[in-house]
């Protein structure tokens, strides 16, 4: 690992004031560098034990917590982990994530953040940017370009190993993205900032009706069960969705130049994906619960397209919710079910 260094601190320092939530102050930057190098290990560094990178976590997690997403699940951790241990990557990891509402893209993410940084989502090093808040005006995506420009390079040479996930790029002005290209291409060093252990994740709805109707075609034509879709099955559709479709990607110099490394696509779920969800939230409330319990739940979820009726139309977005109102109402009328 690299620690932070006194210069690339001072401009980070310098010139990290556009995201008012990330400033950090120079005197706390300061008390990071001494503790860091003194090993004291009170303040987060970009170092060990600060950067963990628990690849075996991050497998875990997914397959314990994450359902239907077995394409995500295989992909994720061998890119993160292929560009983390490569001596010399040639280029920054960068990831796009698509799918319909609901179905584990941010949830993915948080289980990345826990698993790269101590810290977790806190990690000053890990940034979570919601595109539609950030970047609001189409007229100006060019002074955005230029902010998102600045603020990253200040952001990974305070940190090489930093994090930054853009949510909701589909509600990005086209163009914005194109500023930071040549930080994602194949450059040792640009403007003097090394860029190759940083990770870009992109995430968006942006080609869901096209994964739903590949996933279709996959199954009617082909005879493919769910678990033998592969990332090939999706490659081309995502691209040309995020290309085509508006938003951040639309048209982007990012996908002409094939600087994303993986599209990932995230499958819509199903009926036992939706149960799972809901056993894995009645659980956390330590309730007993049997099959009855589980379809009254599930008589609030609405699945379509028609005529399959095979998708859950918002995912697992509400179960959290559904179940937590479900417990409250059976306590309130002191239901021993429960
Ligand atoms: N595949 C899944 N497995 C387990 N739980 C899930 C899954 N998908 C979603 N959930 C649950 O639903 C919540 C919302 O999901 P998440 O935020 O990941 O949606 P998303 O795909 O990012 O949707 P959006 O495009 O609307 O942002 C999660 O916090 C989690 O509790």
């Amino acid at each position: 690992f690299e620690f932070i260094t006194g210069s690339s601190f001072l401009i980070g320092a310098a010139i990290s004031y556009f995201y008012g939530s990330d400033v950090v102050k120079v005197g706390q930057k300061i008390a990071d560098i001494t503790f860091c190098y003194s090993g004291v290990g009170l303040y987060e560094c970009c170092g060990k034990p600060w950067i963990k990178n628990d690849i075996d976590g991050l497998i875990a997690d997914l397959k314990q917590h994450v359902f239907g997403q077995h394409i995500a699940q295989q992909i994720i951790p061998s890119a993160i982990a292929a560009n983390f241990y490569k001596i010399k990557p040639t280029k920054p990891l960068v990831m796009s994530f698509h799918g319909w509402t609901g179905i584990g893209k941010n949830y993915v993410v948080s289980f990345i953040a826990k698993n790269f940084f101590k810290e977790g989502e806190k990690s000053k090093f890990y940034h979570l940017i919601n595109s539609r808040n950030q970047f609001p005006l189409e007229k100006d995506a060019f002074i955005y370009q230029e902010q998102l420009k600045t603020w990253i390079s200040s952001n990974v040479s305070f940190c090489p190993y930093s994090v930054f996930i853009f949510d909701e790029v589909d509600r990005m002005p086209p163009g914005v993205l194109d500023g930071i290209i040549p930080f994602l291409d194949h450059h040792e060093i640009f403007n003097g900032v090394d860029y190759r252990k940083a990770t870009f994740i992109f995430i968006s709805n942006t080609g869901a009706s096209l994964i739903m109707e590949r996933y279709f075609e996959l199954w009617r034509k082909y005879g493919k069960t769910r678990e033998q879709m592969t990332l090939n099955d999706f490659d081309n559709i995502i691209i040309k969705g995020a290309f085509n479709e508006k938003g951040g990607l639309q048209a982007s110099d990012l996908i002409d130049h094939s600087l994303i490394d993986h599209f990932v696509p995230f499958l819509p779920l199903e009926r036992s994906h939706v149960e799972q969800c809901i056993k894995a939230e009645l659980e956390k409330y330590s309730v007993n619960y049997d099959k009855d319990i589980i379809q009254e739940i599930m008589k609030v979820v609405v699945f379509g397209p028609k005529p399959e009726n095979l998708f859950s139309n918002a995912g697992c977005k509400r179960i959290g919710r559904r179940v937590s109102a479900f417990v409250q109402q059976k306590k309130l009328k002191g239901s021993s079910e429960v």
